[in-house]
């Protein structure tokens, strides 16, 4: 072989090992794209929107998919793979919360705050709830949640997301955070008047007055509005009850809206979202905060919700709707006319009311007896059994409600006004009688003295 034929022959195998080096460099990078493209993708929606995934049954969302689509998206799922969820959890443990502009604290924070966990408020079926002043001097309320819950780290980061996405005058603000030496915990706004469970059934506590208990529930439909047609995505709340009404220095009214999964199961409370699917009206039952395993099954699961407060038409059909808030809605108003707990026969005596027409003031509370108007009581009891009909459909929407129980109290005020008016048209007509009284006097005893 010539030295001209090797130096062919190596150039050859020079260029052919060139081709296949960059061959091979193509195909990496196209790899390398496919594969880790979607990860990328998949974070965006965590930032900006809420995670939102389909179980073919409702629409649910749990943190462990929540890479998998997004709630702007057209609802179609695109399942996660397990590498890519375990990319997330190490890299995204604290994006949900630092997107909401929740702030984090640590468990430090916490017990100073709380001076070593002395200052306790009360204790819910997820654990204790204690009173903390921040280094901020803002005074908050501190949920720690139970540690032998079945909720992990992922989902608790959802709830946060969730509940930190949530502002309205009329729900209790999340307002802060910790997840720190296994601990797991909630601030929240403090509301120095406790619940209204408290205040209708302990005794010793202040007496609600008729026209503080309008207020209320003008409050408490103000905040469900929100949650059902201001919320994006709209919510249903799912544990509406007076222990999970709170009530601040002035008495105004503010739902707690929280979704963690407690160690009691019959006692869940879960926030769901309502998704309609595409232009359809439909809405779907959506879950969050729950394991793969855990998701609700709108067929298999258990109840969700607290006893005497539960729609029948969910109990008979486990489907959750809108309309099953509205029904524990019905039962809070009727809470508030009688101070009759639901789990004590609230609704044997509300159905005897049902068949007079003034049934409602044999259940007055016998507080309010001789000091509230009972033309108020049984517009604001109408309202109630529309919202308790057992054909979920013909209860009206939160909305309707609102309005409804704003015009009892514009009524009132109007009434007021045209009273006022009358006394202040009264005195008049008293001051005017009295000058001719006092005139008339003096012309007689002109008169009687000659005085011309
Ligand atoms: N934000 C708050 N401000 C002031 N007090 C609060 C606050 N949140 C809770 N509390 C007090 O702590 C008690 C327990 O509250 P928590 O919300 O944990 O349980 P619950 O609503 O009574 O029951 P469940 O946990 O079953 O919903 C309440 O009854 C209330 O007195």
């Amino acid at each position: 072989m010539s030295q001209a034929d090797l130096v062919i022959i190596g150039v050859s195998v020079g260029v052919a090992v060139g081709i296949l080096i960059a061959l091979c460099a193509f195909v990496g990078i196209k790899w390398y794209r496919k594969r880790f493209h979607p990860q990328r993708c998949a974070s965006e929606p965590s930032v900006t929107t809420l995670p939102i995934r389909t179980n073919g049954i409702g629409t649910s969302i749990d943190s462990s998919a929540s890479i998998s689509s997004s709630i702007t998206t057209n609802g179609l799922q695109h399942p996660a793979k397990s590498t890519q969820r375990s990319w997330w959890n190490q890299h995204n443990k604290d994006l949900f919360a630092s997107a909401s502009g929740i702030p984090r604290y640590s468990y430090k924070d916490i017990q100073k705050a709380t001076h070593n966990f002395t200052t306790i408020l009360g204790q819910g079926s997820f654990g204790p709830v204690y009173k903390a002043t921040m280094p901020t001097s803002e005074v908050v309320a501190v949920k720690v949640l139970a540690s032998n819950s079945r909720q992990g780290e992922k989902e608790f980061q959802t709830e946060v997301l969730l509940l930190g996405r949530l502002h309205h005058r009329n729900l209790v603000n999340l307002v802060g955070y910790c997840v720190d030496k296994g601990q797991h915990m909630l601030i929240y706004q403090y509301m120095s008047n406790g619940s209204l469970a408290n205040l209708l059934y302990c005794e010793g506590e202040r007496i609600l007055s008729w026209e503080e208990r309008l207020q209320i529930v003008l409050d408490v439909s103000h905040g469900i509005e929100y949650l059902h047609e201001g919320a994006v995505p709209p919510v249903i709340h799912r544990d509406l009850k007076s222990a999970n009404i709170l009530l601040d220095q002035s008495m105004r009214a503010k739902v707690q809206a929280y979704l963690y999964l407690g160690p009691n199961p019959v006692h869940q409370v879960q926030v769901s979202v309502l998704k309609a699917r595409n232009t359809s009206t439909q809405h779907e039952v959506a879950d969050f905060g729950l394991s793969k395993e855990e998701v609700f099954d709108g067929r298999k699961s258990g109840l969700k919700g607290t006893y005497g407060y539960i729609d029948p038409e969910y109990m008979s059909t486990n489907r959750f709707t809108k309309k099953s808030d509205i029904y524990s809605f019905g039962i809070i108003i009727f809470e508030l006319i009688t101070a009759i707990h639901p789990q004590q026969n609230l609704m044997e005596y509300v159905n005897l009311a049902a068949m007079d027409s003034d049934g409602v003031d044999e259940i007055l509370d016998k507080k309010l007896v001789g000091k509230c108007n009972l033309e108020e009581v049984r517009l604001l009891a109408n309202i109630a059994y529309k919202c308790l009909h057992k054909i979920p459909r013909k209860r009206p929407s939160i909305g309707d409600i609102s309005q409804a129980i704003s015009r009892i109290r514009k009524r009132r005020l109007t009434k007021e006004d045209t009273m006022s008016f009358a006394g202040d048209v009264s005195q008049v007509v008293r001051r005017i009688e009295h000058q001719q009284v006092e005139l008339s006097k003096i012309t007689n005893m002109r008169d009687n003295a000659g005085i011309t």
